[in-house]
C-alpha cells in the first residue's frame, strides 16, 4: 500500500496534542477517531439508503475512514491518468468523506462542460481557496449565478477584452523591453528565465491594475516577494487538505494550510489596501482622472453599482487577487516550458528564428502587432499548452445537483477533476503524444476556444479562462522577443530537464537557467 500521500501530510501536521501531556494526547486522539468513525458510519448509512440509482463510477478499493486518501500521490495529474488506465474514463475516489470524480475522455468532458455546463459550473471551494480570496468572493470561487456573472463581466469587459488590452500595449511593451534589456546586461551569464518572465508578467498585470510599476531594485525585491507568495499560494491550493475531505475537522486545520494561507493573503491585502488608498486620494483630489487603470474603473463601478447587485470593497480586492495570482504563474510557467522545449529541439529554434528574421528582421525589434504574422510561433504556443497545460486538472468543477455522467451517478457536491493533461496526451487522439512537435498545429485543425474536447487547455463552457486574450498576447510577445533577441544555450555541464511538478498550476521541477547571447545587428535594439 502506498503511503506517499500520508507521509508529507503527517510530516507537516502540527497535531493539537504535540505541546501537551500524555493524558491529554489520549483524549484528543480518541476524539478525532470518534468523529472519523461517526462520519464513516453515516456515509455507509447514506449510501445504503440510495438503492436504485446508477452506481458511482468504479475506482480503487476504499478503506474505512480514509477512503482512498492513503494511496493518493502528490503528483495528482499523473496519478489520475494511471487510475483512468485501470478504471476507465470516469472513475471515483473517496477523498475522506468527499467524492472525487476523475474525467479522462473528450466525450465525458463534453458531457460535463457542455451538455451539463450549468449544473457543473459551480466550484467546491477548498479551505485554502476561501482563505486566499476573502471568503471565496472572487471570480474563480464564486458559485455560478448573478454575482459571478457580474464579476466576470467586470473583469472581461473592463480589463481583459481584446480592445482594452490593445489600449494598454505600451505597458506591456515597456515591461518587456526592460526584461530584454536585463538579459542583454547579463549576456554570457546564466539567467533564470522563469523568474524573469514572472517579474515581467507581474509588472504588466500590476501596471494594468494600478498604473504604478515599481522600478530598479524595488522592482526586483517586490517581484521576488510576489513570486514567493504566489508560488506558495498555488502550492497550498494544490495540496490535498484534510479540512476539505472531512469538513467537520476544518476547524482544527490539522495541516496548518489555512493558517499559512492567511499569512500569505494578509501580505497581499496590505499591498491592495495601500494601492486603493493611494488611488482614492488621487480621485478625491481630481488628479489622475484620465488614467485608465483597472483600480480606477473598479472603484467607480463600486460607487455606481446598483443596490441589487453591489460590488463590495471585499469583492473588488478579491478580483485584484485573481488577476495577480491567476495571471502570473500560469503565463510565466508556460513561457518557461516553451523555452525548455525549444532549447531541446534545435530544429524548432531554427524555424522560429527564420520566421522572425523574415517578418521582423535583425535590424528591428518585435512588436505585438507582428504576432499575427507568426504562424509557427502560434503552433509552438498551442503545442506547449498541449503538453504542459498550466492547469492540468482545470479548476475542479462541482455539480449543484446529483446527476449522471457516462451512465454513472455523480453526486451533488462532488469534486470533479477534468484531466485535460491526460486527454491532451492520449495516444488514440495524438500521434507521438509525448513528443514536442509544433507542426501538428500548423493546419489550424485544433484551437483552444473550448469547442474541441480533444484540446482545451483554457477549459470550456461558462467557466472557461477569463484571461485567454491576455495570456495569448503575453505569451506570444514575450517568447517572440526572447527568441528574436538572443541565442540561448545551457551552462557548461548542465542537462535540460523538462520534468513537471504538480500544483494547481503546473511548473517545471527544475528552474530553467540558460545563457543569452545577443543576435541582433545593433546594441541600440536592446535599449
Ligand atoms: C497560459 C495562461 C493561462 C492558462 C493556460 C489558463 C487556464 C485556465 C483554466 C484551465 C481555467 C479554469 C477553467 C475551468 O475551470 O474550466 C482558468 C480560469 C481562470 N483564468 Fe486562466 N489561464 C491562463 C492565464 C490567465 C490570465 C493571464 C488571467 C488573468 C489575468 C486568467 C484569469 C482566469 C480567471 C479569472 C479564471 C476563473 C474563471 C471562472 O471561474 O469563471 N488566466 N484559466
Amino acid at each position: 500500500m502506498s503511503l506517499k500521500f500520508l507521509k508529507p501530510l503527517f510530516d507537516s501536521f502540527s497535531w493539537p496534542w504535540q505541546e501537551s501531556n500524555t493524558e491529554q494526547n489520549g483524549v484528543y486522539f480518541s476524539c478525532v477517531l470518534g468523529v472519523l468513525a461517526l462520519l464513516w458510519f453515516l456515509w455507509l448509512f447514506i449510501n445504503k439508503s440510495k438503492k436504485g440509482q446508477p452506481s458511482l463510477p468504479p475506482g480503487p478499493k476504499v478503506l474505512p475512514l480514509v477512503g482512498n486518501l492513503h494511496s493518493l500521490d502528490p503528483e495528482l495529474h499523473t496519478y489520475f491518468a494511471s487510475l483512468s488506465q485501470t478504471y476507465g474514463p470516469i472513475c471515483r475516489l473517496w477523498l475522506g468523506k468527499r467524492v472525487g470524480i476523475i474525467i479522462t475522455s473528450p466525450a465525458l468532458a463534453r458531457e460535463v462542460l457542455k451538455d451539463q455546463d450549468t449544473v457543473f459550473a459551480n466550484r467546491d471551494v477548498p479551505a485554502a481557496g476561501r482563505e486566499a480570496t476573502y471568503g471565496g468572493t472572487d471570480i474563480v470561487w464564486t458559485p455560478y449565478g448573478p454575482k459571478w456573472r457580474m464579476l466576470r463581466k467586470v473583469c472581461v469587459r473592463d480589463m481583459l477584452s481584446g480592445s482594452t488590452l490593445d489600449s494598454v500595449y505600451e505597458l506591456r511593451r515597456r515591461e518587456l523591453r526592460q526584461t530584454i534589456n536585463y538579459f542583454y546586461s547579463q549576456a554570457g551569464s546564466p539567467v533564470n528565465i522563469g523568474e524573469q518572465m514572472f517579474l515581467t508578467v507581474l509588472n504588466v498585470i500590476t501596471s494594468m491594475l494600478w498604473g504604478g510599476t515599481v522600478k530598479g531594485e524595488e522592482r526586483a525585491s517586490l517581484g521576488a516577494e510576489f513570486r514567493h507568495v504566489v508560488t506558495e499560494m498555488t502550492e497550498l491550493l494544490g495540496t490535498p487538505n484534510l479540512s476539505d475531505f472531512y469538513p467537520g475537522l476544518a476547524w482544527f486545520d490539522l495541516q496548518g494550510i489555512t493558517k499559512k494561507m492567511k499569512v500569505l493573503a494578509k501580505r497581499f491585502d496590505k499591498i491592495f489596501e495601500a494601492m486603493i488608498e493611494q488611488r482614492q486620494k488621487l480621485d478625491r483630489n481630481g488628479v489622475g482622472q484620465e488614467s485608465k487603470d483597472f483600480l480606477h474603473v473598479l472603484l467607480k463601478l463600486k460607487d455606481e453599482a446598483d443596490a441589487k447587485m453591489p460590488l463590495t470593497m471585499t469583492e473588488l480586492k478579491a478580483l485584484l487577487m485573481d488577476m495577480v495570482v491567476g495571471g502570473t504563474d500560469t503565463t510565466s510557467n508556460t513561457v518557461e516550458f516553451a523555452m525548455a522545449e525549444i532549447m531541446n529541439k534545435p530544429d524548432v529554434l531554427r524555424k522560429l528564428q527564420q520566421e522572425l528574421d523574415t517578418v521582423v528582421g535583425k535590424d528591428s525589434i518585435v512588436e505585438e502587432s507582428h504576432i499575427q504574422q507568426l504562424p509557427y510561433f502560434y503552433a509552438v504556443m498551442k503545442e506547449v499548452l498541449r503538453l504542459h497545460p498550466a492547469l492540468p486538472l482545470l479548476v475542479p468543477h462541482c455539480p449543484s445537483e446529483t446527476g449522471t455522467v457516462g451512465g454513472y451517478t455523480v453526486p451533488k457536491g462532488s469534486r470533479v477533476f477534468i484531466n485535460v493533461w491526460a486527454i491532451q496526451r492520449d495516444p488514440s487522439i495524438w500521434e507521438n503524444p509525448t513528443e514536442f512537435h509544433p507542426e501538428r498545429f500548423l493546419d489550424n485543425k485544433w484551437d483552444y476556444s473550448g469547442n474541441d474536447f480533444n484540446y482545451f487547455p483554457f477549459g470550456s463552457g461558462r467557466r472557461i479562462c477569463a484571461g485567454i486574450a491576455m495570456a495569448e498576447r503575453m505569451f506570444m510577445y514575450s517568447l517572440a522577443s526572447l527568441i528574436h533577441s538572443f541565442n540561448w544555450k545551457l551552462p557548461e555541464g548542465e542537462n535540460l530537464d523538462i520534468t513537471e511538478k504538480f500544483g494547481i498550476v503546473l511548473k517545471k521541477k527544475m528552474p530553467l537557467v540558460a545563457i543569452p547571447t545577443p543576435r541582433l545587428s545593433n546594441p541600440t535594439l536592446y535599449e
